[in-house]
């Protein structure tokens, strides 16, 4: 695809974290061209290296957008866009980014606001890509044909169904126990005081929990024409804030229908494949998950970047005397999490027609 044949695109909340993630990853890709920003008040008007003054990511801002001016969120200021990308603060995303769709654009959304709602699926890119199949029947249940919402999950939740996935169509899942040790980029900026967090963990992060409680049982599950019938399985999560900039460490214990061995579990999670890898999507990572056999891993500092951020890494799989199997598993929260599964979203939604 040359530059002028590219979909252009726009971005809601791109001085956020999230958005500055969606500006990285968008600066150069092969079928989407950033054309628009948006973000509140306070940055609109101004070139967007002036806009982002929290930047916080590890290379520079993109020296094609940093002269793009940001605007109001507000559909006209993204005239041409048939997409945005929404990584807007949850306060205001919801009312947003209905008038966007409504605008007859398309929405993929980092946001809780819309996550429930009965015709917009919560996809994981490497979970439920066949979810995007509901959109002609959300467009019909209002009236649209070329706006439509997609939303991703929350970041915990991302990288939990990952695994959960692959036991679930191996085995059987019947019975979840997660423990979340959730990294500071997922706060925002300024996020959680240094003070709080330096020499410490903090054991709540407000609505998590619900969240992770809810939301894969909406990903694992099935929908017809009428929406979606969540997995018939249990859940119960613990949510900590931990002094960890990227990357989200979760400790499970799974109970399953069958009675696999360790070595079948390991086998499982190696070999899973999705269709974002099968139909060679530009950030489709080479493996889904990848195992890794020493002892103390996942680690957030050595194992988030797998896969350019989209691979989830899953270690220490061994025996629980109360469920089935523990084990271990790392995701980028704000890669896989956030912007990068959005994006992934947006390259399925292309490759299956709806865009
Ligand atoms: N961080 C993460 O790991 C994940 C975050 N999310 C979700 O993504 C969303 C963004 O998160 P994050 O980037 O961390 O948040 P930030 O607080 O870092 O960024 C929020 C963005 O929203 C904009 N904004 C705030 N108020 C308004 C307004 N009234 N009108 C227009 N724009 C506004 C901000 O613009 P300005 O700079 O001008 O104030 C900024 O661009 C949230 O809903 C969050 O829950 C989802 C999954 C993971
Ligand atoms: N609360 C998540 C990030 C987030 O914003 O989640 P959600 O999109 O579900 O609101 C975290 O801390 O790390």
């Amino acid at each position: 695809m040359t530059e002028g044949q590219k979909i252009k695109v726009g971005v809601l909340g791109a001085t956020g974290m999230v958005g500055q993630r969606f500006v990285q990853l968008l600066a150069d890709h092969p079928w989407f061209e950033l054309t628009a920003l948006g973000a509140s008040e306070r940055s609109a008007g101004k070139p967007y290296v002036k806009a982002a003054v929290n930047w916080r990511q590890t290379s520079e801002i993109p020296s094609n957008i940093g002269s793009i001016m940001v605007s109001p969120c507000e559909p006209q200021h993204f005239d041409g866009c048939r997409l945005v990308f929404s990584g807007l603060d949850s306060s205001v995303a919801g009312e947003v980014e209905t008038a966007f769709c409504k605008a007859g654009m398309a929405v993929f959304s980092n946001s809780r606001n819309h996550r429930y709602d009965q015709y917009v699926p919560l996809v994981v890119p490497t979970v439920n890509d066949d979810h995007l199949d509901i959109i002609p029947a959300q467009q019909k249940a209002n009236g649209l044909t070329t706006g439509f919402i997609v939303t991703n999950a929350n970041c915990s939740s991302t990288g939990l169904t990952v695994p959960l996935k692959v036991l679930d169509d191996a085995f059987g899942l019947e019975a979840c126990m997660v423990t979340t040790m959730q990294a500071i980029s997922g706060a925002g900026f300024p996020g959680v005081p240094s003070i709080d967090i330096i020499d410490n963990v903090v054991p709540y992060i407000s609505g998590e929990e619900e969240k992770l409680e809810i939301e894969p049982k909406k990903i694992l599950g099935s929908f017809d024409q009428n929406g979606f019938t969540d997995k018939d399985f249990k859940i119960s999560a613990h949510c900590n804030r931990v002094a960890v900039s990227d990357g989200h460490l979760e400790c499970l214990s799974v109970k399953l229908k069958g009675s696999p061995t360790t070595e079948e579990v390991i086998t499982a999670m190696e070999s899973y494949t999705c269709e974002a890898q099968r139909m060679g999507l530009p950030s489709a990572p080479k493996q889904c998950i990848v195992y890794n056999e020493k002892p103390d891993r996942p680690q957030p500092r050595l194992d988030r970047d797998a896969g350019k951020g989209y691979t989830v890494t899953v270690g220490r799989v061994r025996p629980c005397s109360l469920f089935d199997f523990k084990l271990t598993i790392l995701s980028h929260n704000t890669i896989l999490g956030a912007a990068g599964g959005a994006l992934m979203n947006a390259e399925l939604a292309k490759y299956k027609g709806l865009l």
